[in-house]
């Protein structure tokens, strides 16, 4: 059984599922899951020292060398992107996971079906429950602001027809409520999306564009109407400009190439001075505790001021947000802009998209952090909040409007937002908003009636990876002479995590998760798993081992999803077991271990979960529970991907990658390619800065999207 059977087995399709906080001392320790209570935890009541377990020991699970070991110079061992050559390119593969697992069938059947049963019961339950904030955590309270009935009389039932009024129906044959997405599915067309996880859609294959990651908050059939608010971001400077430390690795950073390419590239900065920002946002950079560039930043903020279009891949947690937040403000501060104000149709110079809610949040936040004092005024909007609310928020001024794509679109529709002031475009996580799952609505976006053409605006796209169709389709959003950034290997894992992998069957996969977990102590951990009922199923046996554990993906109400965030951020439940809907971007202080349960269909994917931690330049770890019978496609691009970061190599790993026979030679398939670098060969310049080198990349051919 598939994961789409997995999907169909939900009962009541709106309802989230509701396992908001495990926390250990309130179940009682029945084999089965008919005894286990599921407690809402408030702040106190997880804020007792249950939570603690055996300090991590480093020992066993890890075969790599420590972080101590590593050679000093190795980033000066960094291959040429073009030595890419015959790896990463695997396939994509289906039907993997929990539903295949007799293991988890047999043993825990009459656990789960308890579980489940109690999701059906109190689901309903969860309204119930206080709003938590979805950033630097621990913050009660929600809901502000009378509803506004003009807005919400919207909501929920029928979509207003504006300029899209037909595209529901079109685009995904059922419509899709704002506040509902059958998650029942048809079950087509969804195995070969596998691996991009909960961010696709139900319903209607490749074609579908909506979003689980966005909780399928556009469309036009009927649903239970979204009411929940988001509790404001703490207004106080403090909270403002919280950030975390760099690392003891931050300084290394400099020794990684950088390639550009594309026609007349600026020079790179090297300091902030250099970029001419003005005051008022230089302060604010101090504030936040940048006293230095990132290579993206030094990079990208002089072509982005140049007026340049760009495509700019960097690794992870490496700075990616200020690369394209500062150039932009220090523009708009620069250009003038219309001061905030109310009014019914609002017209941001700056439009920012990412693909999941917690992502967009958190970049809003930076963006707000970055304009502090000045007349900019940022606005966010995503699904599975109330649709009024966020309109409220708009008409009061909207600068700069960070949204994900299914919301985006709505507001536009309603006419709230116009696209004739849009000046700059950002896709973050690009490949991920150009894929199958939102490219169709990022095509929309872009010939929108009023959104100026490429030529008239500026596109900027930023990610950790970047395969190389996606590449290719990005041209339709660029100007012809953008510039294309490569810090470091296009798609490379970030050196700063130490990658073990361990070869654990299905079978076994639990009792190790257990054991590490012990070890790990109260360090912040994130475990992936590759199903939403899989991330239910696992925090809820973590709680039951007495793990305090929270759990994130696209089943869970939205507020849900917030509190387990703040729950996790905050330490109250040092474990979050999380679907890949939380593998790109996130930005959480402190995470040490990321543990790949399951592993995902495809090398993208693997890098973005485990950049989750190490990041800006802190150390960090991550343990991968490879599946003889599920993964072995995995092993070639994992091989690439353990040794171009110098990681330890299995040889059991290596055994598997060089017998297994994978598209690695034979051209590749979507998913699991490594793009190498620009793909616009034959371009490269180097630029004068004195960080980069170039090679012409190994021409691969065009893949089709089947
Ligand atoms: N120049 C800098 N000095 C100090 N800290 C920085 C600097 N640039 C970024 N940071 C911090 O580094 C962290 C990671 O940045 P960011 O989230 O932008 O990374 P990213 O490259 O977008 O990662 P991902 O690929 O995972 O999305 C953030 O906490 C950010 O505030």
């Amino acid at each position: 059984m598939g994961d789409e059977d997995w999907e169909a087995e939900i009962i009541k399709p709106h309802v989230s599922s509701y396992v908001p906080v495990f926390e250990k001392d309130r179940y009682s320790s029945g084999a089965n899951g008919d005894t286990f209570n599921r407690t809402p935890a408030s702040s106190s009541e997880m804020g007792d020292g249950s939570s603690r377990r055996d300090h991590f020991m480093r020992r066993g699970f890890a075969s790599g060398r420590s972080l101590g070991d590593r050679d000093p110079g190795e980033s000066n061992k960094r291959e040429n992107t073009s030595t890419v050559g015959g790896f990463g390119v695997g396939k994509s593969f289906g039907n993997r996971g929990f539903s295949n697992n007799k293991f988890e069938e047999g043993d825990s059947s009459g656990f789960w079906r308890g579980f489940q049963d109690r999701n059906d019961s109190e689901a309903s339950g969860s309204s119930r429950r206080g709003g938590r904030g979805s950033f630097r955590g621990c913050r009660g309270g929600f809901g502000l602001g009378s509803p506004n009935s003009d807005y919400e009389q919207d909501e929920g039932t029928q979509r207003s027809g504006g300029i899209f009024g037909s595209r529901r129906s079109a685009l995904s044959g059922a419509g899709n409520g704002d506040t509902f997405q059958s998650r029942s599915g048809s079950g087509s067309g969804r195995g070969g999306y596998k691996g991009l996880n909960e961010e696709v859609i139900t319903g209607s294959g490749k074609n579908s564009w909506k979003s689980e990651a966005e909780g399928g908050e556009g469309g036009d059939t009927q649903g239970p109407k979204v009411t929940y608010i988001p509790p404001p971001p703490p207004e106080d400077e403090d909270s403002i400009f919280a950030h975390y430390q760099t690392g003891i690795n931050f300084d290394k950073y400099d020794t990684i190439l950088v390639e550009v390419s594309g026609h007349d590239p600026p020079p790179a900065i090297l300091t902030f001075e250099e970029a001419n920002l003005c005051q008022t946002l230089n302060n604010n950079i101090a504030k936040a505790g940048y006293a230095k560039l990132t290579p993206v930043q030094k990079y990208s903020i002089p072509i982005i001021q140049g007026g340049r279009d760009l495509m700019a891949c960097a690794q992870t947690g490496s700075g990616k947000t200020a690369a394209f937040l500062l150039p932009i403000l220090a523009h708009m501060m620069r250009d003038g802009i219309t001061a905030s104000r109310f009014k019914e149709l609002q017209e941001p110079e700056c439009i920012i998209v990412a693909p999941t809610r917690e992502l967009i949040n958190q970049i809003y936040l930076e963006a707000r952090k970055f304009s502090f004092g000045t007349c900019v005024r940022a606005v966010v909007t995503y699904g599975g909040t109330q649709l009024g609310h966020s309109i409220r928020q708009i008409v009061q001024g909207c600068n700069i409007l960070c949204a994900t794509p299914g919301r985006l679109m709505d507001i536009i529709g309603k006419e709230k937002i116009g696209l004739r002031q849009v000046k700059y475009l950002v896709l973050d996580e690009a490949d991920r908003m150009l894929d199958m799952g939102f490219g169709p609505e990022m095509k929309k976006l872009i010939s929108c009636p009023g959104m100026p053409s490429k030529e008239q605006r500026q596109t900027l796209m930023f990610s950790a990876t970047f395969p190389e169709e996606i590449q290719r389709l990005a041209g339709e959003f660029l100007k012809s002479n953008y510039l294309f950034v490569a810090v470091g290997q296009v798609g490379g894992a970030c050196r700063d995590v130490q990658q073990t992998v361990l070869q654990v069957g299905q079978y076994s996969k639990r009792e190790k998760l257990v054991e590490i977990l012990r070890n790990i102590g109260d360090e912040r951990t994130m475990v992936f798993v590759e199903t939403k009922k899989k991330a239910d199923f696992i925090a809820t046996f973590l709680c039951q081992e007495k793990i305090s554990t929270t759990s994130i993906h696209g089943d869970r109400e939205q507020r849900e999803r917030e509190q387990a965030l703040g729950d996790f951020r905050c330490g109250k439940c040092p474990v979050l077991v999380a679907t890949s809907v939380a593998a790109r971007g996130l930005d959480i202080e402190n995470v040490q271990h990321v543990i790949n349960f399951d592993l995902p269909s495809t090398i993208d994917e693997y890098v973005h979960r485990i950049g989750r931690t190490g990041r800006c330049g802190n150390t960090g770890r991550a343990i991968s529970f490879f599946d003889l019978e599920s993964d072995s496609l995995l092993a070639q691009p994992l091989v690439k991907v353990l040794s171009d970061a110098q990681q330890d190599v299995p040889a059991w790993l290596e055994e598997i990658a060089f017998s297994t026979y994978g598209p690695a030679f034979s051209g590749g398939t979507r998913g699991n390619v490594f793009a190498s670098v620009d793909t616009r060969k034959g371009k490269s310049s180097l630029n004068t800065a004195g960080f980069s080198s170039s090679q012409a990349p190994n021409p691969v051919d065009d893949e089709s999207w089947d």
